[in-house]
């Protein structure tokens, strides 16, 4: 295998059975947490608050001794029990929430902050290269409180580039953003990182925004990776309840198994043997768009709730059993409380759970 070869094959990130349990508490932060990144793949951390995401993030940018496991960065060791490689000599850039940029500093001078050992031509150079990527060559002599929320952002992510680091951590960086810029930055965010080929992880609550930035996502419960995929697999593959519970919405449906498959209120569902859950007490989910609005239908199902979201409304519908199910239906279908409605089950992924 050929040196170029070998470098495309070793992951920017890799980490292995990590634990992290801060002194003086008796629950470990993080557990067992496995995932590898792979050169140019930007990855996300979502779950709920206190699951670990920041700990584990620290603990990336060498803030936090592992437990038990390791940490490699590009196929060396960075982080393993009682050997650390100290933050500054990890290649590891961080972006803050709060962009931490140096206030005495214009903006050009901010992104050559970390490129102290170049020389002046070749830091003009990098710094000149980035203005340019994110589209401020024109404010390069200002300074930060000259900004706007989300150009010192943008700021924040070139200094961090700069000097080609393996890998971008973001910690929330968009959580002082209001809704429509965060809209912006986190796509504009992720074509800078991929115009880059940067291995990034970013830090977020909201599945939104993971969505839109991340190749992969990483979903946490109380310390633990619960699952790392796409966001596709996320949302139509989860591998718990907690995971179908937290990324999009839906509902659980009980079924029964049947000789060809399996039976839940709205259909009969045809499986083969494999895919059948093992247990009998199962629930399968149903996403929203796994109804579908269809005034031909004999299935009715009475709306019971209504939210309008331009392109379309999300019903909440309630059926035969009294069960409710959800159904994005396009908004010119405005239908009032109360009226019943024809549906229809599209189901391409048939997911069951064990019933609680
Ligand atoms: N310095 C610390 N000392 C002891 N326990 C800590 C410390 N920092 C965090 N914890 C605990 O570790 C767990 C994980 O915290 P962490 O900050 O990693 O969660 P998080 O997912 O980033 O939460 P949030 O989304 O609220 O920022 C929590 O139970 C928290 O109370």
């Amino acid at each position: 295998m050929g040196a170029l070869e070998k470098m495309k094959q070793t992951p920017a990130l890799s980490i292995r059975n990590l634990s992290i349990l801060y002194s003086g508490s008796s629950v470990s932060a993080v557990r067992d947490v496995s995932f590898e990144l792979a050169q140019g793949e930007i990855a996300c951390l979502l779950g709920p608050s206190g699951c670990g995401k920041t700990t584990l993030l620290r603990a990336i940018a060498g803030f936090l001794m592992p437990n038990q496991g390791t940490i490699a960065l590009n196929g060396e060791s960075a982080s393993e029990p009682g050997r650390v490689r100290s933050p500054e000599k990890r290649n590891v850039g961080v972006v803050f929430q709060d962009y931490a940029l140096f206030p005495h500093l214009s903006v050009r001078k901010n992104i050559e902050f970390g490129l102290h050992k170049r020389s002046e031509p070749e830091k003009r150079h990098r710094s000149g290269e980035l203005l340019a990527l994110i589209g401020l060559e024109t404010l390069a002599d200002r300074y930060p409180h000259e900004l706007s929320g989300g150009q010192q952002q943008r700021v924040a992510l070139a200094r961090a580039l700069a000097p080609k680091p393996t890998l971008i951590l973001l910690d929330e960086p968009f959580s002082n953003l209001d809704v429509e810029l965060k809209e912006r930055l986190t796509f504009e965010v992720r074509e800078i990182l991929k115009a880059e080929n940067m291995s990034a992880i970013l830090v977020t609550h909201d599945q939104h925004e993971a969505f839109s930035m991340a190749d992969r996502i990483g979903v946490m419960h109380a310390g633990e990776l619960q699952q790392w995929g796409s966001s596709y697999s996320l949302y139509h593959q989860p591998n718990s309840r907690m995971v179908a519970d937290f990324i999009g919405q839906g509902v659980f449906l009980p079924g029964k198994k049947t000789e060809q498959g399996l039976q839940i209120e709205l259909a009969h569902l045809r499986l083969t043997e494999d895919q059948l859950p093992l247990n009998d007490e199962f629930d399968v989910l149903i996403r929203p768009d796994d109804i579908i609005h269809d005034d031909a239908s004999p299935m009715q199902a009475i709306v019971v709730r209504k939210a309008f979201r331009g392109a379309d409304f999300l019903y909440t519908l309630m059926l035969e059993s009294g069960a409710h199910v959800l159904a994005l239906v396009p908004s010119h279908h405005n239908h009032a409380i109360g009226e019943p409605i024809g549906i229809k089950l599209e189901l391409d992924h048939v997911i069951t759970f064990d019933r609680l």
